[in-house]
């Protein structure tokens, strides 16, 4: 954690609830795009919702400021959009470094639906991104990516366990060249969709530029040392 150690049982209290609220909320989202309830369910829905809004909503840190769950030297960002528990965006995707890289498994709902039944392509692109992200941070690097591009050789299916693998090719200076593939977890070979990127490590002058003004909780100017957010990256 990055407070103190007096604050660590409020902060493992925030955490549960925290988690608690994402999880919540992703059974939510979830809902709200494949239920069948009438209209008057879901308005009534829609009120209930919008008073847990009102509950926390005057409360906000502003988005210079890591939340205070957060640990980037950990590399614990609980908001990250691919891997944060506490994010409803989130499926999540839990990434652990698995032989010269990085993988995960997942198993997406029709909140994520591009083609009926089939995810969208956007969605793979964007986890794909964080994939070849976790494995610069598994391989000791870390960059922004500059590149990105994919082929997607078959639709992927929704409500279908997934597998998720990258892995460093070749860096040289500042530059990493990352490849990533998903495919059927029952059919590990056949690769549906296949990535290719170039992550760079900023030049100290943009670094100080995007990142010097960012705080702790806390407000203290502690950017981090490695500003990524390997959230849910687990040794194997
Ligand atoms: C992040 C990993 C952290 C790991 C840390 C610990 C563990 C973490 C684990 C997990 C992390 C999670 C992962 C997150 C995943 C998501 C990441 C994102 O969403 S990042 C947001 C979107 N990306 C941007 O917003 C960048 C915008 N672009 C820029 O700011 C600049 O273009 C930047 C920083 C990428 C490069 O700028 P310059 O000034 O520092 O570098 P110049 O000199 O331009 O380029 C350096 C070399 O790279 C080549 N290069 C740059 N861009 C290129 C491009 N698009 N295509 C080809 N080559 C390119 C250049 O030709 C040059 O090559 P030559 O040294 O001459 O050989």
């Amino acid at each position: 954690m990055t407070e103190n150690d007096g604050d660590a049982a409020p902060l493992a209290e925030l955490m549960t609830a925290t988690t608690e609220l994402g999880a919540a909320l992703r059974e939510l989202i979830e809902v709200s795009v494949i239920t069948t309830a009438d209209a008057g369910e879901v308005a009534a829905a829609a009120d209930l919702v919008r008073a847990a809004t009102a509950r926390i909503g005057d409360a906000r840190r502003p988005v210079s400021q890591l939340p205070r769950l957060d640990d980037p030297s950990e590399g614990r960002r609980v908001f990250n959009p691919v891997t944060g528990i506490a994010n409803p965006m989130a499926p999540p995707l839990v990434v652990r470094a698995d032989g010269d890289g990085v993988v995960a498994e997942a198993t997406l709902g029709l909140a994520y639906e591009g083609p009926p039944s089939f995810v969208h392509g956007g969605m793979s692109a964007l986890f794909m991104d964080q994939m070849l992200g976790s494995a610069a941070g598994a391989a000791g690097l870390w960059g922004m990516t500059a590149h990105l591009e994919l082929d997607y050789r078959g639709p992927l299916p929704l409500q279908t366990p997934l597998v998720l693998r990258a892995r460093v090719e070749s860096h040289e200076g500042r530059k990493a060249h990352i490849s990533g593939t998903i495919a059927l977890a029952s059919a590990p070979e056949k690769i549906l969709v296949e990535a290719r990127g170039l992550f760079v490590m900023p030049r100290p002058e943009k670094q100080a530029a995007y990142f010097g003004a960012i705080t702790d909780a806390s407000g203290r100017h502690a950017p981090p040392r490695r500003p990524g957010d390997a959230t849910a990256l687990r040794p194997a």
